[in-house]
C-alpha cells in the first residue's frame, strides 16, 4: 500500500474525555473515529487488524469443526417474548418498532435466535454434538459507554453456540471451544487469564471467563501463582481467623448513642471488630433479606445474589430500613427479626461465642450473644468477599490481586433456552429430551483496546506480528533522491509478494513520517536513507529506541527472523 494513498487521519491532540491509552492511540492514529456514544467507525487501520483477528478466529473454529453462519441483527421482539429476555434485560436491550408497528430489537447476544433455527433441525442425537458461530456487530444501549472500544454499545462479537445430546458432550465441547478461544488469545499475541466466573442472569452451571490483565480493566482478578484465578465476584478464600471458643456469657443490652461505625463499636464495646457480627438488610426482587457477617469482612453481592437466585438486589436504604423495620440502620440484628424474610449467615459467624449485634432498637446492641441460644440460622454460606493475602481454597496460597478486560465468556446453559423454544430430539431409546446448550462469546472489536493495552510504548503501538495492519513499514526519506526511490521500489515490488507493505513514499518531513510510524506499529520498520546508495538501509523495531544499520542483502533474513 502507498501510504499517499492510504487514509489516516492521524491527530496531534486527543480529546480530554478518551482516558484509556488504547482509546487515545487509536484516536490519534486514526484508527477509529466516534460517530455517537459508544459507536465508532472502523477505519482502514482498526479494519485490517479486525480483519486478521477476525481470520485468525475462522481459522481456529475451523480446527474444531464449527461452522460459521451470519444472523441478523434485526430481531422480532416475539423471539426474546418467548424465552423472557424481553422483559427482563431492561433498558440495555435496544427496542424499536419497525413501520408496522411491530415490537423488535437490535440483538444483544443470539440464544435465541440460534436456537430456534437449531430447534427445527435436531429431532434425533445422531446430529449432535453440534457448534455453530457467528462474527457479528451486537449492540447494547449500555448506559455509560466508556474508553474507546473497551465498553460501546455497538461493538463486533463472536459469538458460537453448542448443541449437544447429554452432559458429556457439553463438558467435551465446552472444553474444545475453550481451547479454540485460548489458541485465539495466544496467536494474537495476548496475554490472558481464563479465570471462574459469574454466570449471571445466563444461569446454567460453570462459566469461564478470559480476562487480558491490564491497569485499565474493570474488572478483578484473584489469583494464586499455583494457579487458582477466579473473578472478584467469584473467588473464594480461607477465613484466616482462628475463631477460640469461650463459654457462653450472659447476654447483656448496651445503650450505644451516636455510635454509628463498626470500628467505633469495637472500640466502645472494647472487642475486637471480629465479635462484633455486621446486620445489614437487603431488598432481593421483593423480599427483605437480612445478611449477617462478621465485623472484619465485606459482604460479595455477586455471591449474595446467586444465593437468593435473585433477579434485582440492592442494600435497603436507611430510610427504607427505618419504614419496613422502625429502626435506625445501625440497630438492627438477628434477635427476634421478625421484620425478615430470610436470613443469610455467612460462614465467618458459624463458631463465633459471646459476640455483639444490632438490639432491633435504635442505638442499641446486645454482647454476650449466642448462636443457637439467642438466635438460630439454618445454613451458613459464603457470601463473604475474597481479600488480598487470603489462602486460596485449593492450593493454599496467599491471593493477588490483579485488574483484568474481559475479552471471553464461556457458558454451560444447560437446556434454559430449548425448554422455552421445544427443542427436542429423540435419544437413542427414542425417549424426547430437550438439547443440552452451551455459549461462548469473544469481544472481537474489545481485542483491538486489550491488545494495545498490553503492547503501547511511550511512542506508539508495537503490535504482535499477527494481527499487525502492515508486517513490513517502508520508509523513504528523501522523495528527490534517486537511489533512495529506486531502493525503496525494488524493495516494496520484492517484499508485496511475501508482507504486507506500507510504503511510505510521502513528501513529509522525517519527523511526521516517524510519528505516524510509531502509530502504525509495524513489527519491521524500513528506514531507506542516504547510505542506500551503498547499499545500505536502516532497520528498527517498534519496541525499541534506535534503528540499526543492515545491508541490503541482508534484509530478507532479518525480516524472516522477525515475522517469519
Ligand atoms: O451475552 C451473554 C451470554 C453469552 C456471551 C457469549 C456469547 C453468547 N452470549 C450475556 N449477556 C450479556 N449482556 C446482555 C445484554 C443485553 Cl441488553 C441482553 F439482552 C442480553 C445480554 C446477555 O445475555
Ligand atoms: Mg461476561
Amino acid at each position: 500500500m502507498r501510504q499517499s494513498k492510504f487514509f489516516m487521519p492521524t491527530l496531534k491532540e486527543v480529546p480530554a474525555d478518551a482516558e484509556a491509552v488504547s482509546h487515545q492511540l487509536m484516536l490519534r492514529g486514526g484508527y477509529v473515529r466516534q460517530v455517537t456514544a459508544g459507536v465508532y467507525s472502523y477505519l482502514p487501520l482498526a479494519n485490517l487488524v479486525l480483519t486478521k483477528i477476525s481470520n485468525i478466529v475462522r481459522e481456529e473454529m475451523a480446527k474444531i469443526d464449527a461452522p460459521e453462519m451470519l444472523m441478523p441483527i434485526f430481531l422480532p421482539a416475539s423471539l426474546w417474548q418467548e424465552s423472557g429476555r424481553y422483559e427482563s434485560y431492561g433498558p440495555n436491550l435496544f427496542k424499536l418498532v419497525d413501520r408496522h408497528e411491530r415490537p423488535s430489537i437490535l440483538g444483544p447476544t443470539h440464544e435465541e435466535t440460534f436456537t430456534e433455527i437449531v430447534a427445527e433441525e435436531l429431532r434425533s442425537y445422531k446430529k449432535m454434538p453440534l457448534t455453530l458461530y457467528q462474527i457479528q456487530t451486537k449492540f447494547r444501549d449500555e448506559n455509560r459507554p466508556r474508553f474507546g472500544l473497551l465498553r460501546g454499545r455497538e461493538f463486533i462479537m463472536l459469538d458460537a453456540y453448542s448443541f449437544a445430546a447429554n452432559e458429556e458432550q457439553l463438558d467435551v465441547q465446552y472444553q474444545e471451544v475453550g481451547q479454540a478461544f485460548q489458541n485465539v488469545f495466544d496467536r494474537v499475541g495476548l496475554k490472558t487469564m481464563a479465570i471462574i466466573a459469574d454466570a449471571g442472569a445466563m444461569g446454567g452451571s460453570d462459566s469461564t471467563e478470559y480476562q487480558a490483565p491490564a491497569a485499565v480493566g474493570e474488572d478483578t482478578i484473584a489469583y494464586t501463582a499455583g494457579g487458582y484465578a477466579a473473578n472478584i465476584e467469584m473467588a473464594k478464600s480461607i477465613d484466616s481467623l482462628e475463631v477460640t471458643t469461650e463459654e457462653p456469657k450472659e447476654i447483656e443490652k448496651v445503650h450505644t448513642p451516636g455510635i454509628k461505625t463498626i470500628t467505633a463499636l469495637a472500640e466502645f464495646m472494647a472487642v475486637p471488630n471480629t465479635k462484633i457480627v455486621k446486620s445489614v438488610l437487603y431488598r432481593a426482587d421483593d423480599k427483605l433479606v437480612l445478611v449477617l457477617i462478621r465485623g472484619d469482612k465485606q459482604i460479595n453481592e455477586v455471591k449474595l445474589t446467586n444465593i437468593i437466585d435473585a433477579n434485582e438486589l440492592h442494600v435497603a436504604t436507611d430510610a427504607e430500613v427505618v419504614e419496613l423495620t422502625g429502626i435506625m440502620p445501625g440497630g438492627i440484628g438477628p434477635v427476634n427479626a421478625t421484620f425478615a424474610d430470610m436470613v443469610i449467615a455467612d460462614e465467618t459467624i458459624e463458631h463465633l461465642t459471646n459476640f455483639v449485634v444490632g438490639a432491633n432498637e435504635t442505638d442499641y446492641q446486645l454482647a454476650n450473644v449466642n448462636l443457637g441460644r439467642d438466635f438460630f440460622v439454618d445454613q451458613f454460606y459464603d457470601v463473604k468477599l475474597a481479600e488480598e493475602g487470603e489462602l486460596d481454597p485449593i492450593g493454599h496460597e496467599p491471593l493477588k490481586f490483579t485488574r483484568g478486560i474481559e475479552i471471553g465468556h464461556i457458558f454451560k446453559l444447560g437446556t434454559r433456552y430449548t425448554k422455552d423454544f421445544h427443542a427436542n430430539f429423540l435419544d437413542e431409546n427414542g425417549k424426547e429430551q430437550p438439547v443440552i446448550m452451551g455459549s461462548y462469546g469473544i469481544g472481537i472489536s474489545r481485542l483491538l483496546s486489550a491488545i494495545i493495552e498490553q503492547n503501547y510504548t511511550e511512542r506508539g503501538i508495537a503490535w504482535p506480528k499477527t494481527v499487525a495492519p502492515f508486517e513490513v513499514h517502508l520508509i523513504q526519506m528523501k522523495m528527490n533522491d534517486a537511489d533512495q526511490t529506486k531502493v525503496a521500489n525494488d524493495l516494496y515490488q520484492s517484499l508485496s509478494d511475501k508482507y504486507d507493505v506500507l510504503y511510505d513514499e510521502r513528501n513529509e518531513r522525517a519527523g511526521v513520517k516517524f510519528a505516524d510510524a510509531d502509530l502504525v506499529g509495524a513489527p519491521v520498520r524500513v528506514i531507506i536513507g542516504k547510505k542506500a546508495s551503498e547499499g545500505i538501509i536502516e532497520v528498527k523495531h517498534p519496541g525499541e529506541q534506535d534503528s540499526t544499520e543492515v545491508k541490503l542483502t541482508e534484509l530478507e533474513n532479518y525480516i524472516n527472523s522477525e515475522i517469519g
